[in-house]
């Protein structure tokens, strides 16, 4: 009886090579789960182990996000990030990822300038950094250029309401769309990116009213971070998701898991062992050499002190 082998499936990534047990995730797909009411999982990944794990249980999309400035590269804001840096990570996280659709942030700075710029950056995220997609914060003022993305068949996922990027402007990291009029923009923002071509829109920080609201009233799928349970789908940070990030805790953050504490017990089981000289153990951690070898190679070596010490340890 011949066992049925994993499927290779051949991604738009260049990863063609991982075995995954999982259909690829397409925009076709995602448009099809939106319809059927399953709820679409989006996680963040800045490196190939994450992307792996991603891959391995169930995540649909992941996202390259730029949050990875301040949860993996320490800097105090996402605007810090440049776009090679960007490319880096995105090239780690393609490496790992075959099943789900890669998408990526597009970095603070690189989609200012117009149309022609906007294309320029989002060509190098995915011939350099082996994305399928980009995510690009803004509203009705950058329509322009996401119709210019999505006209030459790159995907773009719109990002509306809390605008990380612009948390200077915004005077912190504030709910948006708490008011009639504040709801109102950016319902109409995303009308307007949607007609614009994205292919899926993040819907950030906004009361879970409008965020049910806006879902309903586009055909894309939208993916919730503290938008409430009525969007397409809930995206969140996978060092929020893990509690390996411990600055601000946002109220849309839950922590599934507790790596933090599995890292404290990690890494002090470790120094503790190495201190009190019960790692590594001769028995099971080391290598060994033939003691003929070794009598042979201190006659070599022809230093006595260290012979009688040897034997007197024995
Ligand atoms: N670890 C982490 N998680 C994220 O979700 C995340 C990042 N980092 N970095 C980039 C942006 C920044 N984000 C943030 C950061 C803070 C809040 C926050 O604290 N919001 C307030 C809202 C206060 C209000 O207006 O009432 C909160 O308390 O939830 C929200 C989104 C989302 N992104
Ligand atoms: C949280 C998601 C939406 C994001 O933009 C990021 O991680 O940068
Ligand atoms: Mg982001």
């Amino acid at each position: 009886m011949s066992v049925r082998p994993l499927v290779k499936e051949t991604t738009p990534t260049g990863t063609g090579s991982l075995p995954t047990a999982r259909k690829k995730v397409t925009i076709q797909s995602l448009h099809k789960q939106r319809a059927s009411g399953i709820p679409i999982t989006v996680m963040t990944a800045y490196d190939f182990p994450t992307a792996r794990a991603c891959d391995t249980h169930g995540v649909d999309i992941t996202l390259v996000g730029d949050s990875l400035a301040q949860v993996c590269l320490g800097y105090d804001s996402t605007t810090r990030l440049t776009l090679p840096e960007m490319i880096h990570h995105c090239r780690a996280v393609a490496r790992g990822t075959a099943a789900p659709f890669l998408v990526a942030d597009m970095p603070f700075g690189s989609y200012f300038e117009g149309p022609k710029e906007t294309m320029a950056a989002a060509v190098r995220m995915l011939q350099e950094g082996h994305v399928e997609g980009v995510k690009i914060e803004g509203g009705i003022e950058i329509v322009d250029s996401v119709r210019a993305l999505t006209r030459i068949g790159i995907p773009v996922m719109a990002h509306v309401g809390l605008m990380p990027q612009r948390h200077t402007a915004l005077s912190g990291y504030r709910v948006q769309g708490r008011t009639a009029q504040g709801a109102r923009e950016i319902l109409q923002a995303a009308l307007a990116l949607e007609d614009a071509g994205a292919f899926s829109m993040v819907l950030e920080a906004i009361p879970h009213e409008l965020g049910a609201y806006i879902t309903s009233r586009l055909k894309i799928p939208t993916i919730g971070i503290g938008a409430g349970p009525g969007t397409s789908g809930q995206v969140l940070v996978y060092d929020d998701v893990m509690a390996t990030w411990l600055g601000h805790k946002a109220k849309f953050v839950r922590r599934f898991a507790d790596v933090k504490g599995e890292v404290k017990k990690g890494i002090t089981s470790y120094v503790d062992a190495v201190k009190d000289g019960s790692f590594p153990s001769v028995a099971e951690e080391s290598y060994h050499m033939d003691p003929e070898q070794f009598n042979q190679f201190l006659e070599m070596m022809d230093d006595q002190s260290w012979v009688l010490r040897s034997s007197k340890a024995e």
